[in-house]
């Protein structure tokens, strides 16, 4: 699912956020990406997005070489993957089912599609009585509970998480890990960055760990 091969990235500052990365991660796989701050995950997870392009080698995704895609069809390719942040960034001047359809109108979605499979992502993370709501009423847990959904909609087979549940009491984080643990159950390809070791350690998953750009260890599947 994801490949990287040799990728270095350096900023125009002259910084080198990621050193000759190796990695693989298979479809249906839930693994977990840590290190300092500044190892460069954030950057990782940049380059899969296509926000970045990495200075020399080689990013494969979904079978694809990241390389030959064009400006033109980011979009299109992002359509398949999933983004969830710490900090949400839902809108607060619409309710929480427009804020999950948002995705779907922009991917041209007909409107009963739309109705359906907001519902459907809603449910699964447990707020449909809560689909007519502004996002602002709602607990921390709950707002990402709505991200959690919004990243979902469209069906990804990728899900990237960037500190997921830095806001959040561990409860709340566990919570959001059995919502992760369970689209994973389900066949989506998840890479969830964190600083939170208790956590990691209760999922028991592959991890994934950068230090200074360079991955120290669990680069491939063991
Ligand atoms: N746009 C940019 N321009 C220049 N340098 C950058 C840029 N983005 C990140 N960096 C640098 O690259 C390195 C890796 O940053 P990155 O954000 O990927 O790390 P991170 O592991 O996600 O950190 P954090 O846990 O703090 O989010 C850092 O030294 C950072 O300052």
């Amino acid at each position: 699912m994801i490949r990287f091969q040799n990728v270095t990235k350096r900023y125009a500052t002259g910084q080198e956020a990621l050193s000759r990365v190796d990695i693989q991660i298979d479809r249906g796989e839930m693994v977990f990406l840590t290190g300092h701050s500044g190892a460069g995950k954030s950057t990782l997870m940049k380059l899969i997005m296509l926000m970045e392009r990495p200075s020399n080698g080689h990013i494969e995704i979904g079978g694809r070489d990241t390389s030959a895609i064009r400006r033109s069809g980011i979009a299109h390719y992002r359509r398949d993957i999933g983004v969830v942040f710490q900090n949400h960034q839902l809108l607060f001047d619409r309710s929480v089912f427009d804020n999950v359809a948002l995705p779907l109108q922009v991917a041209g979605y007909q409107h009963s599609d739309i109705g359906r499979r907001v519902r459907a992502a809603l449910d699964k993370v447990g707020l449909l009585h809560k689909e007519r709501v502004n996002p602002v009423t709602l607990s921390g847990g709950e707002q990402q509970r709505v991200g959690i959904a919004r990243a979902v909609v469209n069906k990804p087979a990728l899900v990237l998480a960037d500190e997921p549940t830095g806001n959040l009491d561990p409860e709340l984080s566990a919570e959001i890990m059995t919502l992760f643990r369970q689209f994973n159950e389900l066949g989506v390809t998840l890479m969830i960055a964190t600083h939170d070791i208790d956590l990691i350690e209760r999922m028991n998953k592959r991890v994934l760990q950068l230090a200074e750009g360079r991955v120290i260890a669990g680069g491939v599947p063991q």
